[in-house]
């Protein structure tokens, strides 16, 4: 998407560490138009998909998710949740995910009431690097009985592997750019096409 590519090219900054830093428009100040034309991006290449529910994790995902589902017929928009809660109750699913910005492990948690059996589940993020957070989305997707239709990504860091794998999995992962390399000493970044 040569509009998110330009966002990034004149907004990101690349971090130590292989971060990569847009949150003046992302995942921390968000610009919603910016997240519709990404959802319709998405609305375009998952065209003809049966899509019953959005699955996304906290934090980042969340907005990006709810904006997007307006080009999916407002379908429901679950986020998993990486803390216990008083708020949760009843069964639920759970697994772990090792946190790319926090650098712990978090459990990662869906109401069994929220995730069922022979859904249609399309997982949005804001970011794929490693591909933990998606593993562990799929995993809960897994355990309950829901299929993974497919996965669209704001940004995918290609060069930690993470998409690749999923793709080498079978998964119809769309991401709207691509980073294949980034420079924290020049800023340089470049994106795969
Ligand atoms: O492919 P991975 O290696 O799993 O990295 C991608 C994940 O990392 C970030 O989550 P993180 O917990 O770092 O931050 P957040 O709470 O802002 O979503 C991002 O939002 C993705 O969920
Ligand atoms: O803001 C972010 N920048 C990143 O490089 C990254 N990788 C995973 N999650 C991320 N979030």
């Amino acid at each position: 998407m040569q509009e998110l590519e330009e966002r990034i090219q004149s907004e990101g900054t690349v971090k130590e560490g292989d971060v990569l830093k847009v949150d003046a428009f992302l995942n921390h100040q968000c610009d919603v138009r910016l997240f519709d034309r990404m959802g319709a991006a998405w609305a375009e290449h998952f065209a003809g998909k049966k899509i019953d529910k959005i699955l996304t994790i906290e934090a980042s995902g969340i907005g990006i998710a709810c904006v997007a589902a307006q080009h999916f017929g407002n379908v429901p928009v679950v986020f998993a949740k990486k803390a216990q809660s008083i708020n949760l109750d009843g069964d639920q699913y759970v697994t772990s995910v090792y946190s790319f910005t926090k650098q712990k492990e978090f459990p990662v948690i869906v109401s069994k009431k929220y995730l069922n059996a022979g859904e249609h589940v399309l997982l949005i993020d804001d970011f794929l690097a490693n591909g933990k957070a998606l593993h562990g989305l799929i995993g809960l997707c897994r355990e309950a009985g829901a299929s993974v239709t497919g996965i669209g990504i704001a940004v995918e860091k290609g060069f930690q592997g993470g998409g690749d794998a999923l793709r080498a999995e079978g998964y119809d992962v769309d991401s709207l750019a691509i980073v294949d390399a980034m420079d924290p000493a020049t800023g340089e970044i470049t994106f795969r096409h």
